[in-house]
Parts: C-alpha cells; structure tokens; sequence
C-alpha cells in the first residue's frame, strides 16, 4: 500500500487490518462519533457504529461457500453490472461481479465539514477474470463519507465505445433488533414487483411490517424512506439519488433454514433496503459516459422525532 495514502489514513484514524474474508485487508477507522469497516474484497461498506449504538449494518457470522463467487450477507454489497440472476448466462454469478473482486484504495482524506473521505476503484483493465465476464470496459468508483451517519457515492464510467446495459443495487443489510417490529416507511402506493409471489405486480398499502420474508423490487420509487427499529428506539432515513428502484430483502424463516449461506436465525436481525436500478429500471450507459447512484443513511433516536 502506497506510503503517502497510509499517512493519510493514519490522520483521519484510520489503519489497514488483516480480514479472514478472502484473505483481503479491510480499513478501519476510529473516531470519538462513530467506528467503520470497509473491506477491500468486494468493495463492502461492512460497518458503521456510531459510538454508544449498534451497528447501523448487519454482519452474518456465516463465512459461505470458500469459492470465487461464494456469497456473504453483510454491510453494503455493490450489485453491479446485473441485479440479480444474469438473463444471458446462468452460469454467470448472482448481482454482478463487482462484489467478488478486490478493489484498490485510491484516496484517503476529509470533506471540508470534517467527515472522513475514502475512495475505492475498481477496473476493467485489471482483472483479466472481469474481462472475460463481461465484453465493456469500466471504471467503478466509491467515494465514502464518514461521519454523522454515512454515505456512499457510487460511480460507473463506460470506458467502451458501446453503449452498456446496467441493472444495480447498494445491496444495504440494515442491522434491526425485532424483523417483527421494524418498519419501513415511505413506500406506501408505490408498485413492486413481488419475487416471492411468482413476479406478480402489487401496489404498496401503507407501511413495510413486520419485515419478514420479503423480496420485492419497488418501480420508480421515491427517494427517501425511513426505516423505524422501536426496540431499538432508533430511525434511520435513507436517502438515494440516481436511483429509480427500492429494493426490500428478508429471506424469512423458511428460506433462512434452506440456505447455507446465513445462519437460522439471522433473518431475524436484518432487512435489506437497496438503493437500486432494476427489473424495468434498468438503463444504459451511452458509450463514454458514467452514471452515479448515491444514499445517505443518518439515524435519529425515537425519543427525539
Ligand atoms: O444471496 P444473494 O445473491 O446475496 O442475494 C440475496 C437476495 O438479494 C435480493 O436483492 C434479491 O432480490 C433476492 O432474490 C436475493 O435472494
């Protein structure tokens, strides 16, 4: 790791540390306000703690299969060139291929209010593996921002001289303490497109709860919901940008125990809320050009709103 870039990081508490996942270095950072985790592998946002709370994300302690393309349920996973299975090749991975590859720290410093600034990269040009995945050349960029809460600006340049075909997510395990009791708000007559009812289009009746198995890709969605955990008398707002999908998962108990990838009772302690472009808010990006997808998640406590 560049020498310069470890000073830097060194200046806004930050230090590189072993991870067992894939044998990949994650950053730490520690400040008065809050604690992260970025891991290197995957590009994952895996932890923000503001200090005094639990983690605003969710870690399954179920490592997965050991394999190239073995899943893992945690922090902030980029879904990215494809949400989902991919429609062409089968034997192509689930949600992309931007999670099962290292990215490289590029930028490490503060924005002018003080939040911390870290920006990861990931190429084309890099790995022959992606090369042979997928016929674009790209360029990702993270740029993480640390500190009353997070955020995470996302951005794709197509570096090909065609135009690319995209469908993503900010893949967001949100810690809760009760699935039964969590809600989430702000979708309330928005269409999804329900994935445990065979695709069937439904329209949204007032609030998401409990947030019990659920797989649900919500069109043109609004851009802020909140999502209100009483018992841990806590709620975060979500806001994205270049975003046109919400995309809402909880495997419940049943698919829980099918799953060697998490753990029986995890379900129990997390929902995923995605920052997304899916299903039929899939886009392209015309050749040279790049697309940004950004949230922001602050927490309030209860007692205050
Ligand atoms: O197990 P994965 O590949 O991380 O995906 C988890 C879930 O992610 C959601 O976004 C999908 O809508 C679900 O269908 C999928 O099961």
């Amino acid at each position: 790791m560049d020498a310069q870039l470890m000073r830097e990081l060194e200046e806004i508490g930050g230090e590189i540390r072993p991870n067992s996942l894939r044998e990949c270095d994650e950053i730490f950072i520690d400040q008065p306000s809050y604690s992260a985790r970025i891991a290197l592998w995957g590009g994952h946002l895996v932890s923000f703690v503001p200090t005094g709370q639990a983690d605003l994300l969710f870690q399954s302690i179920n490592e997965g299969a050991q394999s190239r393309f073995g899943r893992r349920h945690f922090g902030v996973p980029v879904c990215w060139p494809w949400f989902g299975a991919n429609a062409e090749d089968d034997d192509l991975p689930a949600h992309g291929l931007a999670r099962y590859f290292r990215w490289q720290l590029v930028e490490v410093g503060r924005f002018k209010n003080g939040d911390a600034k870290i920006v990861i990269r990931l190429a084309s040009e890099d790995h022959p593996l992606i090369e042979e995945m997928w016929p674009h050349a790209f360029e990702l960029r993270q740029v993480f921002r640390l500190g009353e809460g997070f955020s995470i600006n996302f951005s794709a340049a197509n570096l090909s001289d065609k135009d690319m075909p995209i469908s993503e997510a900010l893949h967001t395990y949100f810690y809760i303490g009760d699935n039964q009791t969590a809600q989430v708000h702000g979708l309330d007559g928005v269409t999804y497109v329900d994935k445990f009812d065979d695709a069937k289009e439904k329209v949204q009746q007032g609030i998401v709860s409990p947030c019990e198995e659920l797989d649900r890709v919500y069109l043109h969605a609004p851009e802020r919901v909140e999502l209100i955990d009483p018992t841990l008398g806590r709620k975060l707002r979500i806001e994205s940008e270049g975003a046109r999908s919400k995309v809402l998962w909880n495997p419940g108990e049943a698919l829980a125990k099918l799953r060697t990838d998490i753990e029986d009772d995890e379900f129990r302690h997390f929902v995923c809320i995605e920052t997304a472009n899916a299903l039929s808010n899939a886009y392209q990006i015309p050749a040279g050009e790049m697309h940004q997808l950004r949230f922001t998640v602050q927490v309030e406590s209860l007692e205050q709103s």
